[in-house]
């Protein structure tokens, strides 16, 4: 198993405060890695960096490098529209466009250049199929994205990332506003999804890291203070801080 994205002592500062205190975390191939850790220890700060969202946050600054294969994703000259095409993300609550469920799917392939209609068909079909939406928005492809449940927004959202084919996907606790069946379908889908991408997902869910993770990443503080299997993690973690996050007495 390869190691397709990595980070090597990374750093985030918003302005004097340093939120992300010089990361190495590599991230195994066809895997899910768990982030995990209490609020405020800068989960979602590195999750941004992955794909160059802090890019767009005035005061965001940023040390360390950030590898996908061998190339750094900061490195002057990247196309940062070509980096999120491979690197995909979902944030916490469903965000779809003000369009139809189809349009919704389609707006990427068409903004890099896809016309071809049968072929936008196609990929807006594969790409509902393997976010687990299909059968329930076949017959309701032009009516809008807003009309479809929380549940159903959240994986039209993971459809929408899907649709540009990325290599990685990048999670920011997607299921934490939405009921248990559909949390439940984002875990399954999850664990379909890591046959063909790599995975990174933030959540405040214990249950959750248990159930759809192979990796986790307990930050602290804006450190990485543990991180291995999490079957290992989680039964029997190394350093008694993780144990105590893990057992909820704090958090
Ligand atoms: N846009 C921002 N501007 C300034 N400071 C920020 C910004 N976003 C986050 N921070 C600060 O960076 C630190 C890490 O925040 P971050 O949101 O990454 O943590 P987190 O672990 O994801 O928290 P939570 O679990 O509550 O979402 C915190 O001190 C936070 O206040």
């Amino acid at each position: 198993m390869t190691d397709l994205l990595r980070t090597q002592n990374l750093k985030v500062y918003y302005g004097q405060n340093e939120a992300v205190k010089g990361i190495d975390l590599n991230f195994a191939e066809n895997s899910v890695t768990a982030l995990i850790g209490p609020s405020g220890c800068g989960k979602s700060t590195f999750l941004r960096s992955l794909n160059r969202m802090n890019d767009e946050i005035a005061d965001a600054r940023q040390t360390g490098n950030i590898w996908i294969g061998d190339q750094d994703i900061n490195a002057p000259g990247t196309d940062v529209t070509v980096l999120r095409q491979k690197i995909g993300m979902v944030w916490q609550r469903p965000n779809p466009f003000y369009k139809s469920i189809y349009d919704n799917i389609a707006f990427g392939p068409k903004y890099h250049g896809i016309r071809n209609k049968k072929e936008l068909d196609r990929i807006v079909e594969e790409s509902l199929r393997k976010a687990a939406l299909w059968d329930e928005v076949k017959d309701r492809l032009s009516s809008s994205a807003l009309s479809l449940s929380g549940g159903q927004q959240q994986r039209l959202c993971i459809a929408r990332a899907l649709s540009v084919n990325p290599s990685i996907l990048l999670l920011d606790e997607p299921a934490s506003a939405l009921d248990p069946v559909s949390t439940s379908k984002i875990e399954e889908l999850i664990t379909e999804l890591k046959q063909s991408l790599t995975i990174a997902i933030v959540t405040h869910n214990m249950q959750q890291a248990a159930r759809v993770s192979d990796y986790t990443a307990y930050f602290y503080l804006g450190t990485l203070m543990e991180y291995g299997k999490t079957e290992i993690m989680f039964t029997n973690p190394t350093k008694p801080n993780t144990q105590e996050y893990i057992s909820g007495r704090f958090g």
